[in-house]
């Protein structure tokens, strides 16, 4: 397909059992390449902290960091859909602060709907920012927003009475009118069951193999970010070194004085 991802075209290949791919993307020159690969819809994630500002976990990222990387992925003209994060401190003190921070995501960043961490706690303010036309999708299961509350980055759901809640936190961002759900850090039968008795797709990020898609952070399956390594991260490719050699052999040049030769000089 050539033109434009929608959130029609993501929520359709539910329907038609074709799996949905996400990844995340902070920039300009990732995107381009993420996107001529085919990826479907594109994450300008909050963990943008971690892998691009060095912080520790997600809560320190502003609403003006968000549109600043949400604005470069943008420039791309990526045809995957646009999703971006509301970061820590954006939504949750109230309504008018939910509807104005998603609204500036859209107007300022360019992006084509947002996401935000939470469960029936947050479907009022999921159905907020859906009244006003931007398409929302929710986040349960492992938030990192909440570290502090989880005591770290635990999976959630294994005991039953965690998993009955995460069930009719799903179905409550369904009802407020999410238009789809990150299923983060719980079971895979759990995920299987919650993908079965949603309408709307599960993106499964360390959730198993039975949600509607997968998504997965950029640095982590190119070996760029070595903070954290989640068992449920599979590194395609080494690109640290890859950059470590390209860096070496540069420093290496030109203490030899072997670059820049007459062939990269001007008469
Ligand atoms: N680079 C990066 N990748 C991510 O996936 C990510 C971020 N940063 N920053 C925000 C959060 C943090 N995330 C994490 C980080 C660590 C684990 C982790 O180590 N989990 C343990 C499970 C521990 C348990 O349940 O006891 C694991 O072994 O996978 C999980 C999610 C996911 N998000
Ligand atoms: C990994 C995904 C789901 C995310 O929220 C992020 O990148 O911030
Ligand atoms: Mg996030």
């Amino acid at each position: 397909m050539n033109k434009k991802k929608t959130i029609l075209d993501i929520q359709k290949m539910k329907s038609a059992g074709e799996k949905i791919t996400f990844l995340t993307s902070y920039d300009y020159p990732f995107t381009r390449i993420m996107d001529e690969c085919g990826i479907d819809a594109i994450l300008v994630g909050d963990s943008v902290g971690v892998t691009f500002s060095g912080y520790d976990n997600t809560l320190p990222v502003t609403i003006d960091e968000m549109i600043y990387h949400t604005r470069a992925v943008v420039r791309a003209r990526p045809k995957a859909l646009v999703v971006t994060d509301m970061p820590f401190l954006s939504y949750q003190t109230d309504l008018r602060d939910a509807r104005l921070n998603a609204g500036r995501l859209v107007k300022e960043g360019g992006a084509e709907a947002v996401k935000l961490e939470g469960g029936a706690n947050m479907a009022e303010t999921i159905r907020a920012i859906v009244d006003m036309d931007v398409p929302v999708m929710a986040h349960i299961g492992l938030t990192p927003q909440s570290i502090h509350r989880m005591g770290g980055y635990k999976v959630q759901g294994k005991k039953d009475e965690q998993a009955q809640r995460l069930i009719e936190d799903a179905l409550a961002v369904e009802q407020a009118g999410a238009f789809s759900v990150v299923l983060e850090g719980i079971p895979m039968k759990l995920a299987e069951r919650i993908t079965a008795e949603l309408s709307i797709p599960t993106i499964g990020i360390g959730a198993g193999p039975y949600c509607d898609g997968q998504v997965l952070v950029i640095h982590d399956i190119l070996g760029l970010c070595e903070k954290y390594s989640p068992k449920f991260v599979k590194r395609y490719a080494d690109a640290s070194g890859l950059i470590a050699e390209a860096v070496s052999s540069y420093i290496s040049e030109v203490k030899k004085g072997e670059f820049p030769d007459e062939g990269h000089s001007f008469n």
